[in-house]
């Protein structure tokens, strides 16, 4: 039996992550980046592919967890009848190689633990050769090495390296695994004391940065613990920001909906931008422009909708037939096929980002204006082409509402580099370009018997990245078309109080070429929170925001979905698309400070993506989504 998403932690280096499990077995590692082959599979299958199990013996009583701080360093503390032990993992902030180390400390009495290292390279199916003696193995197998260093002996047997041992009160046991390239020199000595200056290093290493966090909100607790966590999912060397460090954990229990997330979505990244620039982290922006001019270099006609962590383009959606799939969610895949798909939102989003990096005081670039340029220039002649959309349809090409929304974005933020910031651009077609789109949305993308926009052109059928209308600018929040359409998403899409993306239920038209079923899609919830908060509902916003908050497990993590019949979190995990609204809608109280604060204020909340000048419009001055 797995166990729930909920029960696991992050820890991360910036450059790869590590999910443990609240058992103590550490289920899930890719080495030695975010994208590589997993060495712990077992999250997606079970202990033969791969994990780290270092627990009590005995039958534990009572475990409680927490991070030290602000920091990625977990303590998980676990009770029985013999007393209580402390184990502390982490993964130290990357200088040369990848690191994970966990220190087991006596709080209490004497307790026989069990370490159980079963590495499997190759996401889980490679059984590693394991040599050295004593409290130094060396785990190899094709290109990967791990150095195992162990507090105690340990002994070796069918692939794994294993130690019992016991921990009285104040006693300490450390372990550490590094991984090598094949012909790297391995790290050097290892022991409990170099272990504990490594735990204050790294744990001083994320303090520090949270010290850069702007925010000084009631919700402070829980935006820190999101930061941090879209911090991790940030690959330090590139600027790149992967959408969540997992694969395939489903976005129905037992179903088809498994997707590898651990790639560079520019919707993803920009969103994850956005939140950390307006969390007073202008570094980020400027790394993450830097990953982007690299990721799009070229021909702009070429832009993919999703990258590698080092802007790789290609990311073939591959099946991993050897694996069970967490809790028997098959296929379990790798790649993603959704980086060939034409998403015209992507348009949108990058323009928003790059308009707001600089609206943000980030120094300008010659070469992203270039690119923005070429960008508009592909946009004029393409906006009207149908496209995936923004929830990746596998189906047909649909003229989705979203997308020309978003391809609105993407003028209305050229329009505004050449009059707010001086840049140079033809503005004048631009404009006219950006009062085309509008008022083809509001012709075909509304529904006037129903008072309410529609996914796609001509369609019945609702969305819940409507929502998203008031945030980027589009119409106010209290335009009547605007609360129309959020009555009905209210009345379609929400269960239990919690958005779905669009309706997969059987019976009505097959949206996205899948079976039907999926959770609640939490970022959707987060937006209808803000659509509630700029219409001035700011209880009804409050409610559903510390509803959304009560979903985050123990340590503060959210996954994409939240699946209301089974109360569980669902989907990959942590998952930066949740991470991000919920930072985003903790400012919008802070800064919106409830009905008072309609879009035509002079400063609107949300900086910059608001207000318009287009014929026609009333400004919506949204808020950040
Ligand atoms: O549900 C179908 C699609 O699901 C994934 O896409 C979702 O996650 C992306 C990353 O967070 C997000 O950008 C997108 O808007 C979501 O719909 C999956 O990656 C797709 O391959 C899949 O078609």
């Amino acid at each position: 039996m797995s166990l729930r998403i909920e029960d696991y932690a992050l820890l991360g280096d910036t450059h790869t992550a590590a999910l443990v499990g609240c058992d103590g077995s550490i289920d899930w590692l890719c080495l030695p980046r975010f994208d590589s082959a997993a060495c712990f599979a077992a999250i997606l299958g079970g202990p033969d592919n791969g994990r780290w199990l270092l627990a009590p013996a005995g039958e534990r009583r009572a475990v409680a967890r927490r991070y030290r701080g602000d920091s990625l360093v977990l303590e998980t503390d676990h009770a029985n009848a013999d007393g209580r032990v402390r184990v502390t993992d982490f993964m130290p902030v990357r200088e040369d190689r990848p690191v994970l180390t966990r220190i087991v400390e006596g709080l209490r009495g004497r307790v026989a633990m069990r370490s159980r290292l079963c590495l499997r390279f190759d996401y889980g199916h490679i059984a590693p050769w394991i040599r050295g003696d004593g409290r130094r193995r060396y785990a190899y197998a094709g290109p990967d090495t791990v150095v195992v260093d162990a507090g105690v002996d340990c002994r070796t047997g069918a692939g794994t390296c294993s130690a019992d041992f016991t921990v009285g009160e104040g006693e300490r046991v450390a372990f550490r695994i590094a991984w090598c390239g094949p012909r790297e020199q391995p790290p050097g000595a290892f022991g409990a004391h170099q272990a504990e200056a490594a735990a204050t290093a790294t744990e001083r290493w994320w303090q520090r940065w949270v010290e850069g966090c702007t925010y000084r909100g009631v919700y402070r607790q829980a935006v820190v613990r999101s930061l941090l966590t879209l911090k991790a999912l940030s690959y330090a060397p590139s600027g790149g920001i992967v959408a969540a460090p997992t694969t395939s954990l489903p976005e129905q229990l037992g179903g088809v909906r498994n997707w590898d997330y651990r790639y560079c979505w520019l919707r993803d990244a920009t969103f994850t931008l956005m939140a950390l620039l307006d969390a007073g982290y202008e570094q980020e922006a400027v790394a993450w422009r830097e990953w982007l001019l690299r990721a799009l270099a070229g021909d702009p006609r070429q832009m993919q909708i999703m990258y590698g962590v080092e802007g790789e383009r290609r990311l073939t959606e591959s099946t991993l037939d050897h694996l069970e799939g967490y809790a028997d969610s098959r296929p379990v895949r790798i790649g993603n096929a959704a980086s060939g798909q034409v998403q015209l939102d992507v348009y949108g989003e990058v323009m928003d980002a790059l308009h707001q990096a600089r609206s943000h005081g980030v120094p300008p670039q010659q070469d992203a204006w270039d690119i923005q340029r070429a960008l508009m220039d592909h946009l004029e002649s393409h906006w009207r082409d149908p496209d995936n959309g923004i929830w990746e349809m596998r189906g047909p090409f649909r003229d989705f509402t979203h997308s020309k929304i978003m391809a609105w974005v993407a003028a209305d933020r050229a329009v505004k580099a050449v009059d707010h910031l001086r840049l140079d651009g033809p503005a004048e077609s631009w404009k006219r370009l950006r009062q085309e789109i509008f008022d083809d949305v509001c012709e075909n993308g509304y529904d006037t018997r129903r008072g309410t926009f529609t996914q796609a052109y001509g369609s019945k059928t609702l969305d819940a990245s409507l929502l998203l209308i008031p945030s980027v600018g589009f119409l106010a929040a209290t335009d009547e078309r605007m609360t129309g359409t959020v009555a009905s998403i209210e009345k379609e899409l929400c269960q239990d109080g919690f958005v779905q993306r669009y309706t997969t239920t059987e019976g009505t038209e097959a949206v996205d070429g899948l079976p039907a079923g999926e959770g609640a899609f939490l970022p959707c919830t987060f937006w209808l929170a803000d659509n509630y908060i700029m219409q001035g509902r700011t209880d009804e916003g409050r409610t559903l925001f510390e509803r959304l908050m009560a979903l985050r497990n123990d340590l503060g993590l959210l996954s994409e979905e939240y699946d209301t019949s089974n109360g569980r979190l669902i989907g990959n995990f942590p998952q930066a698309f949740s991470h991000v609204p919920l930072v985003i809608t903790a400012q919008n109280f802070q800064e919106g400070g409830g009905p008072a604060h309609h879009r035509s204020n002079a400063r609107p909340p949300f900086r910059g993506r608001g207000k318009t000048d287009a014929a026609g419009q009333e400004s919506g001055g949204g808020r950040r989504t």
